[in-house]
């Protein structure tokens, strides 16, 4: 996959399909978007994906809210989707003052070479969102583009899935209805650095891991999770919190006992996936009492992974 970082100027190479929007999380909708953009591969076209650099609403209002996936994050996940083109788009003062129409024009027509927009129903764009597919539709004939907009994908309940869906449900505690509507388990991506060395003590040993600032963590307890190594799933159980027991002061981070795991990754940076919420994170008045529900927190999440395999609930 091509990368295009920060640049005002685009210009692809081939004439392209293009997906457009924040794409946080990318979730079922989301894949689907850009499953339905990859089909004009049989046209000979390349598939684009326009994406800003951070959601534009963080600009636009001044608030850093908290995302699903970090734009680190986001290339891999695009890689991984047979993306041809990523474009992160600089959103700008500029940027965010530029009429709709001069938008496609300049950027989608003369530096995409578009031949296929691709977008939902509710699209919006450029000075005051006041582009729509309504101005979309009415342009492909003076471009000479094809348009083509999809139903909204909805959970199994009818709900229609959105990024902003998605944020709730995690920052309630619901895993499970995340993972759902994404698609995926949810997953932290950190480098392993030092802990205490406590862990090890107990008999756990533990990889501790401090996300990225921006990057969206359910509330602070423990999660039945997985983790990813050199190809590897491992099933262990995770914390995400302060670990108030402990004392000093810690940042929020997350601590993962992988079970039977026991190689020196240090320094690397892994990937966490979370399944379900099992308990709150607390303040134990003392050590062993922290240890004895280390033990049944584990046990939960064996638990867990046996039931949820059986039901072959759990993805590979
Ligand atoms: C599954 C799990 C649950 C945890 N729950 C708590 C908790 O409720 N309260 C707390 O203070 N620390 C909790 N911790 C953090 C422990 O305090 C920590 O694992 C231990 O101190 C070892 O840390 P170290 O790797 O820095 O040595 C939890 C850790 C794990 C892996
Ligand atoms: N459930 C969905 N099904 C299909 N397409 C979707 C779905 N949700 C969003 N889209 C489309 O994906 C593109 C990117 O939208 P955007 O990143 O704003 O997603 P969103 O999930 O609606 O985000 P938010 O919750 O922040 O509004 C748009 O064209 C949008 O219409």
């Amino acid at each position: 996959m091509k990368l295009i970082s920060g640049q005002v100027e685009v210009s692809g190479d081939r004439p392209s399909a293009v997906t457009l929007g924040k794409f946080d999380g990318i979730h079922r909708g989301h894949q689907k978007l850009i499953r339905e953009t990859m089909k004009a591969e049989e046209q000979g076209l390349q598939t684009v994906v326009f994406t800003f650099m951070r959601p534009p609403r963080s600009l636009v209002k001044g608030d850093g809210q908290p995302v699903l996936l970090t734009n680190r994050e986001k290339r891999a996940h695009m890689e991984k989707l047979g993306v041809d083109l990523m474009i992160e788009y600089p959103f700008t003062e500029a940027v965010s003052h530029m009429e709709p129409e001069a938008f496609v024009e300049q950027v989608l027509v003369k530096g995409l070479k578009v031949k296929r927009i691709v977008t939902g129903p509710d699209f919006c764009f450029g000075y005051r969102r006041r582009g729509n597919i309504t101005l979309l539709e009415q342009l492909s004939a003076v471009f000479g583009y094809e348009l083509t907009v999809i139903e909204k994908e909805r959970a199994a309940d009818g709900q229609i899935i959105s990024s902003t869906l998605v944020r709730q449900e995690l920052l309630a505690g619901n895993v499970e209805r995340a993972n759902e509507l994404l698609g995926y388990p949810y997953t932290v991506t950190g480098e392993v650095v030092h802990g205490n060395h406590l862990g090890r003590t107990f008999g756990m040993p533990t990889i501790n891991q401090i996300p990225a600032e921006e990057k969206l963590l359910p509330p602070n307890g423990v999660y039945t999770a997985r983790v990813e190594v050199d190809g590897h799933l491992y099933e262990g159980v995770s914390n995400v919190g302060y670990k108030p027991t402990i004392e000093g002061n810690y940042p929020r981070g997350v601590e993962t006992y992988i079970f039977g795991f026991d190689k020196n990754v240090y320094g690397r940076t892994l990937d966490v996936q979370l399944f379900h919420y099992q308990r709150k994170e607390q303040k134990f008045s003392s050590v062993e009492e922290l240890k004895a529900q280390l033990a049944r927190d584990a046990e939960g999440s064996r638990q867990f992974f046996e039931q949820h395999r059986k039901m072959q609930k759990i993805p590979n």
